[in-house]
């Protein structure tokens, strides 16, 4: 039977490093950021309704979008927040089921789709399963710090601007605790996928 997982974690838990590895292992991975990186693009539905929404204050001089400039102003309002996702969801939804459907009829019988906001949005209904990857909240800000140039501030403003750790926990099917090395991360999810007869 064809199985869709949603794996899903707050921002900088380790979901893409967990989907890399998934993805060197022949499971194919549907990446929600990427996708909505890909649909905001100049010349795309949704980039005329940002602008639009917005302002052209989110763009740049070669007219593509600002995205440090926009994330400033969403993460700090939560209506701005609804106003983005009520533009940029519909099509990442659109686009996410026909990847997966694409790697379905290649002949996979899993496929993994990479969800940042899984709970958060409510699109618990597009997957079978749910992994959770999380890590300690003072390991998370440090890992944020380190991979992308936030001030502390900015970095905290987009931790908490998403569902907090116990309700993703208590709604997850399986619970994977990134607080290790990589390779720790690597095994938890190969005990997983083993419980789940994927691997
Ligand atoms: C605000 C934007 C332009 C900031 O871009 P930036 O390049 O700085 O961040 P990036 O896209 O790599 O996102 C990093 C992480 O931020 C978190 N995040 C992104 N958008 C949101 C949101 N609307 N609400 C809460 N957290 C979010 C996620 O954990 C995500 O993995 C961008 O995140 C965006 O367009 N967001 C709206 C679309 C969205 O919800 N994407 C996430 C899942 S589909
Ligand atoms: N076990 C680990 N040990 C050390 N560093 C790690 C570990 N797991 C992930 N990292 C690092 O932490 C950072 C965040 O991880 P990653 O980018 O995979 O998170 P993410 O959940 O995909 O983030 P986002 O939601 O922002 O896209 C990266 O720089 C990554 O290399």
């Amino acid at each position: 039977m064809e199985l869709i997982i949603g794996l899903t974690g707050g921002i900088a838990s380790g979901k893409s490093t967990a989907s890399q590895y998934l993805i060197n292992k022949g499971i194919p991975v549907v990446d929600a950021d990427k996708i909505a990186r890909l649909v905001v693009e100049k010349g795309m539905p949704a980039y005329e309704s940002i602008v639009a929404a917005f302002g052209e204050e989110v763009l740049d001089r070669d007219l593509s979008l600002n995205r440090s400039r926009l994330g400033d102003i969403i993460f700090q309002d939560a209506s701005k927040r609804e106003l983005l996702n009520s533009i940029v969801h519909p099509a990442v939804r659109t686009e996410m089921k026909r990847q997966a459907e694409e790697h379905f009829l290649a002949g996979n019988m899993s496929v993994v789709m990479d969800i940042p906001l899984l709970f958060e949005s409510r699109l618990t209904h597009m997957v079978d399963r749910t992994i959770l990857i999380y890590v300690p909240q003072d390991i998370q800000l440090q890992r944020l710090l380190a991979r992308d140039s936030l001030k502390e501030e900015q970095a905290k403003a987009r931790i908490s601007s998403q569902m907090p750790l116990e309700e993703k926990i208590n709604l997850s099917d399986a619970v994977v605790k990134n607080d290790g090395s990589k390779e720790d991360l690597y095994q938890q999810l190969d005990r997983v996928l083993t419980e789940w007869n994927i691997l």
